[in-house]
């Protein structure tokens, strides 16, 4: 990833509340275009780290940069890049939509003149064109997200956080705000943080799961996310485009500097023509073997244990 391609990078996050730690030496990227997940289960530190991430809670310790400027010096400036959808939507239930949007395309410092078209923009963008005059108390709890996600992007900031933006929506709901944030994933970057499985992999390009507030997996959603997956490592590793241009294997993502993950084709194992390879280019195997986890399991297993290693896998 370009450096000058990363919208938000936290280095070292910690978050101490008394003696309790939500949030353990957590690093990320976000990377421009991307729709990257927080996966966690209740209590694993999520909410804690989307505030630190938005400049709404100071880290104990650790640093947060919105394209390359830290939240700690310049926090207004780093804000202005950044929209945030809170855990509870922070609407005024009493204002009508087009009213409360207003007041908020205020906040973000968007002149008088330029503010009605920014609410129609914001609207036309999530669906409520046709409520502007609605108050908001009286709309359903999934149009009321929809405010809460127009709030967030009502002054065009290049990355959105969202914190749970599905909770408490029934499916029908839940299927329109998975296909908005999709469709905000085009304009802009997105994290998005939620307990359900489903979810990040309906919506999200990569996925971070965090356990007792620490970061235990990290690879990308790809179209193969289904298929069978090897673990070869080496001595002297080739490129991992040596590896993905081999028969039988549909993509290869780096682990560290010598270890790859390979996403399989079921109808040609390609395990012999590796060791071959290996053997011909002298690679040097040290490990060759298959991951046969889905993504599930790997939650499943990351989060109902003691705290793992970080598994990453360098999208
Ligand atoms: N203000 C606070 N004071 C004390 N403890 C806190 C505070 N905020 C969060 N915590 C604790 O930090 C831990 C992480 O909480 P956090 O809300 O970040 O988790 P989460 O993954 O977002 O969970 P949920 O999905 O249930 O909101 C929890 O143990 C929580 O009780």
């Amino acid at each position: 990833m370009a450096s000058d391609n990363i919208l938000i990078e936290a280095r070292g996050l910690t978050r101490r509340f008394g003696p309790n730690v939500a949030v353990a030496d957590l690093s990320l990227k976000l990377a421009q275009g991307e729709i990257l997940g927080l996966l966690g289960p209740n209590g694993a530190g999520k909410s804690t780290t989307m505030k630190m991430l938005t400049g709404n809670l100071a880290p104990t310790e650790g640093e947060v940069f919105i394209k390359g400027q830290s939240l700690r010096d310049d926090a207004v400036l780093a804000k202005q890049q950044l929209g945030y959808l809170p855990e509870q939507p922070p609407v005024y239930p009493e204002l009508t939509v087009d009213e409360y949007l207003r007041y908020c395309a205020g906040l973000h410092g968007i002149a008088s003149k330029a503010r009605a078209a920014a609410v129609d923009s914001a609207k036309r963008d999530c669906g409520l064109s046709d409520v502007g005059r609605r108050v908001i108390g009286n709309l359903s709890k999934g149009f009321q997200q929809r405010v809460g996600l127009a709030q967030a992007i009502i002054h065009r900031p290049p990355v959105v956080v969202l914190d749970e933006p599905t909770v408490g929506l029934d499916p029908i709901q839940i299927r329109e705000i998975r296909t908005l944030i999709r469709e905000l994933g085009r304009v802009h970057s997105v994290i998005l943080s939620s307990h359900i499985l489903p979810e990040i992999q309906a919506v999200c390009g990569r996925v971070m799961i965090v356990n007792r507030g620490r970061l235990v997996y990290d690879a990308a959603i790809d179209a193969h996310l289904g298929n069978p997956k090897l673990i070869v490592g080496f001595a002297r590793a080739p490129g991992s485009n040596e590896l993905a241009e081999m028969q039988g294997v549909l993509s290869a993502e780096t682990l560290d500097d010598r270890r790859f993950r390979l996403s399989l084709d079921p109808a040609h194992d390609p395990r012999d023509a590796i060791v071959a390879l290996a053997v011909q280019r002298g690679w040097g195997l040290q490990e060759l073997r298959l991951e046969a986890k889905t993504l599930e399991e790997i939650f499943v297993e990351l989060t109902s244990g003691d705290v793992q290693p970080l598994m990453r896998n360098a999208a």
